[in-house]
């Protein structure tokens, strides 16, 4: 039988250096357990895991496993979509990596290989950005400048308001100014005054489990949820509902399943993907339906995957 050809390519800074111990180590289980033939590349910077990802693909790799943050997969896909038709595997490694952590892949390097090993794979829809892709999320909202002095450390929009999800008890007077936004969906144009938004494609966002959840990652469709501005007890409450996952029948809260949708303000609203910024509004959105094979672990093995301590901490008291 013929040997799959696998490329691990890996941020070499992403989860605090980690993977220039745990990468080897992978690429030897695979080797030596499943009779693979790997090899591996780390990033030098900006852009880079794109590059070897468009040149894995045309190289006829089976299967690209991107090991890094949400950052780094953001980079891979980019270099996938309409370039490949290699597998997209995610080893995560980053400080929140929803993507993986809601198709429960394993951290633990004999179960991830395993995984490999089992090769079970689904076709995961991705959005696009202008003319950037996303796996899981794009946000954005206008923060305030007390949002800036709080969290000096929070790298993105997205960042931030997860952030303040957790910090719920230090909830700042205000965080976000409201933006008022025009939204295009078809020919239906609504002008609303909005403090956030976000578009999912899976229903884990910033660390929040259930933040989407009306969404799957193969039914071709986005999850546009819009945050309207409220007054500020109801904002409290509201991010409270969120935390729970019982948001999306707030008052102010629009929940929507979208193919494609345009997103304008007169305000300099900026628009993170994946987590990394990704330039400002006006932008379009669209989901690009079944646009990557993606590895997941079969569901009867999952049970055994789960990581119980899965919800984590984006940015502890120390960053502030
Ligand atoms: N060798 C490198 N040195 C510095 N930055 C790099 C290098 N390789 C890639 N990068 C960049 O680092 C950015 C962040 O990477 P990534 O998301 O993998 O890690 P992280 O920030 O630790 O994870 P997370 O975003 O989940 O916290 C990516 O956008 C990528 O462009």
């Amino acid at each position: 039988m013929k040997k799959s050809k696998i490329k691990i390519i890996y941020n070499p800074n992403s989860g605090r250096k980690l993977l220039l111990k745990t990468v080897p180590k992978l690429l030897d289980i695979l080797v030596n357990e499943y009779n693979m033939d790997v090899d591996m590349e780390g990033t030098k910077g900006k852009h880079h895991a794109t590059e070897i990802a468009i040149k894995s693909g045309q190289q006829g790799y089976h299967v690209i496993i991107a090991a890094g943050g949400d950052g780094t997969i953001n980079e891979v896909i980019n270099g996938m979509v309409n370039n490949s038709d290699s597998k997209l595997a995610i080893y995560p490694a980053g400080t929140v990596n929803d993507f993986a952590t809601h198709l429960n892949v394993p951290r633990q390097l004999m179960r991830f290989a395993e995984m490999i090993h089992l090769n079970h794979t689904v076709y995961t829809d991705v959005g696009k950005a202008g003319d950037r892709y996303f796996l899981n999320v794009a946000a954005g909202g206008l923060l305030t400048d007390v949002a800036y002095r709080v969290s000096s450390d929070a790298k993105t929009v997205l960042g931030k308001f997860a952030y303040y999800l957790e910090g719920i008890r230090e909830f700042p007077k205000q965080i976000f100014k409201p933006i008022r936004v025009k939204l295009q969906i078809g020919n239906v144009i609504e002008e609303k005054e909005i403090l956030f938004y976000i578009i999912a494609n899976s229903k884990q966002v910033g660390g929040f489990k259930n933040i989407a959840s009306e969404a799957k990652i193969d039914d071709g469709l986005l999850d546009l949820i819009v945050i309207e501005n409220t007054n500020l007890i109801d904002v409290a409450s509201l991010f409270f509902l969120i935390i729970k996952g019982n948001h999306i029948n707030h008052p102010s809260i629009k929940y929507m399943q979208v193919k494609e949708f345009t997103i304008e303000s007169d305000s300099e609203v900026a628009v993170d993907i994946d987590g990394e910024m990704g330039g400002r509004l006006p932008m379009t959105f669209k989901v690009i339906k079944s646009a990557i094979p993606i590895i997941i672990p079969p569901k009867e093995t999952i049970e055994s995957y789960i990581d119980k301590n899965q919800h984590h901490l984006l940015f502890t008291k120390s960053d502030i």
